[in-house]
């Protein structure tokens, strides 16, 4: 199972609440992909109070955690404050952190990521930094004192899904231990499936479901093709090899005489 700062999750894919047609079909979507774990912007809580106060009413009901993040901050000040207000609005110490420091990529501003997470631990804050598959920043935000990483598959909303399998793969054999949860620009089941067979832990997506024409039907494809991803890995697959290899045994051949 999985553990995120000492709490136990099942479910290895985590949602975005943003972009949907209908709360309604929000709900729907969480229930059809099993999620434990719903990201929510504290920007668009407080924005918005009456469909903040709704929307809440909405997470409450779908009985699940709920990791608010810092989505939109691009400096390490904005982000901080942004957390403190989470902390106190949605009641928990777990923060989703984006130092976006890029407009066209939101590419995270992985400098500003670690002082900022560095901030935060030191404030008591369980930190989910998303950041990108950079193996010393992933040093520097362990040191940081983060449990657990969020390296992108591809910018936010792309749908690209994993741009840099070298980098992730890499990231994964240098933090065995770590968790590790591919977030953003996932477009479809099988990448999410793919990053389960590199034996990243979860994956955190939102737009391919949001924006899906069928939001709900996809929302469980995802679920399924995470289970079969982590599955896969679990079983060990063979390595790819450059030379054919013949899968029926050549002894004993068909004689015609
Ligand atoms: C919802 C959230 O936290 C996003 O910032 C996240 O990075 C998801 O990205 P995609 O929308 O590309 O799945």
């Amino acid at each position: 199972m999985l553990n995120f700062y000492g709490v136990e999750i099942a479910s290895r894919l985590l949602l975005g609440t943003a972009q949907y047609p209908s709360p309604a079909i929000l709900a729907d979507a969480a229930r059809a992909s099993g999620t434990e774990i719903l990201t929510v912007s504290l920007r668009r809580e407080s924005g918005r109070l009456r469909e903040g106060q709704d929307f809440w009413g909405l997470i409450a009901d779908l009985g699940v955690r709920v990791l608010p993040n810092t989505a939109g901050c691009h400096s390490v000040k904005e982000a901080v404050t942004t957390a403190q207000m989470a902390r106190e609005v949605f009641g928990t110490s777990w923060i989703k952190l984006e130092v976006i420091g890029e407009a066209d990529t939101l590419q995270p501003d992985v400098f500003g990521l670690v002082e900022a997470a560095r901030i935060l631990t030191s404030e008591g804050f369980e930190v989910f930094p998303y950041t990108t598959e950079d193996l010393v920043v992933a040093e520097r935000l362990l040191d940081a004192g983060c449990k657990l990483l969020m390296p992108w598959g591809a910018p936010i909303g792309t749908g690209m899904g994993l741009n840099n399998v070298y980098g992730l793969r890499s990231l994964r054999a240098h933090f065995p231990d770590v968790p590790l949860v591919i977030d953003a620009g996932i477009g479809r089941p099988s990448h999410a499936a793919a990053a389960m067979e590199l034996g990243y832990d979860a994956v955190l997506l939102n737009t391919a479901v949001a924006k899906a024409g069928d939001p709900v039907a996809m929302a469980g494809a995802f679920a399924r093709a995470i289970e079969a991803g982590r599955a896969g890995f679990l079983a060990d697959p063979i390595e790819p090899r450059d030379m054919a290899a013949p899968s029926t045994p050549v002894f004993g051949r068909a004689s015609l005489a």
